[in-house]
């Protein structure tokens, strides 16, 4: 079943040099559970797309369908991850991840069980008092993933959230939310202008041509689940890396 659908969608911004097209005739469904990247060059539209689905940025002609409902604004049913840090330093960990829990007015016992709950899965037990200044940039990032997880949306979008990090923890968190996600199946949106991210994590790779962002290509990604480090240094991975640099650039 489609969880997600959008049909003929353009973006055009008005800007002080006139208009600009940034994303035109978009098309594409994503099925419930299905982890889809969006990738392309810079200036492609890719965050433009990901606030178009978010509800934070309108969209000038097409439709956005979430579970066959028009999206015509922000809602509790889609949680975003940006690249830069979204935790509130003056909270401890145990009260960011509660943090829109408390929003959403679910009750005390309930809270608990589910901070509990997230907080085993990301590993950060040890670290419930701990405030994010004192922890590493890869630690405050599965803090962002809990907060997401933790108001059960429909869909995770993802903006390039492990872009700020060194490629060894980079690494490390693909591997974590892969984990993260093949426990609690989460339909996921993930942008990157890295290939081997979009192809290490996705079923499918959405490649956006330069602006206007137009779809490319839609690519499924076939390598078993789950994967592992091994996979990054195989023949096939290698090859199909190439073949996707080779389509980007064209
Ligand atoms: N508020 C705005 N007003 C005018 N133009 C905008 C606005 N926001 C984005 N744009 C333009 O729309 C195009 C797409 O921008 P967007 O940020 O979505 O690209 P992107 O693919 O996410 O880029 P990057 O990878 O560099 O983050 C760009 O040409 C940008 O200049």
């Amino acid at each position: 079943m489609n969880k997600l659908e959008i049909h003929g969608l353009s973006k055009v911004f008005q800007s002080q040099m006139g208009p600009v097209t940034a994303l035109e005739n978009i098309h594409f469904d994503v099925k419930e559970g299905e982890f889809i990247s969006i990738v392309g060059t810079s200036g492609c539209g890719k965050s433009t797309l990901l606030n178009i689905i978010s509800g934070l940025e309108s969209h000038t002609t097409g439709e956005i369908l979430l579970d066959q409902i028009p999206v015509q604004g922000p809602g509790s049913d889609r949680a975003v991850v940006f690249q830069s840090d979204a935790t509130f330093p003056w909270l401890t960990v145990y009260e960011n991840i509660e943090y829109g829990l408390k929003v959403k007015k679910i009750d005390p016992k309930q809270r608990k069980q589910i901070v509990e709950e997230l907080l085993s899965l990301l590993e950060l037990d040890k670290f419930s008092s701990a405030y994010p200044k004192e922890l590493s940039g890869g630690m405050r990032k599965r803090i962002d993933i809990g907060r997401a997880y933790a108001v059960q949306p429909e869909i995770l979008l993802m903006d390039e959230p492990f872009g700020a990090l060194d490629i060894v923890t980079r690494e490390m968190m693909q591997d974590e939310l892969l984990r993260i996600w093949s426990e609690r199946k989460k339909t996921v949106i993930f942008i990157t202008h890295d290939l081997e991210e979009a192809m290490y994590l996705s079923d499918r790779i959405i490649l956006l041509s330069p602006r206007p962002g137009r779809i490319k290509e839609v690519i499924p990604i076939d390598f078993p689940r789950p994967r592992s480090g091994q996979l990054r240094e195989s023949q096939e991975f290698y090859q199909l890396r190439n073949q996707l640099r080779h389509i980007m650039g064209q």
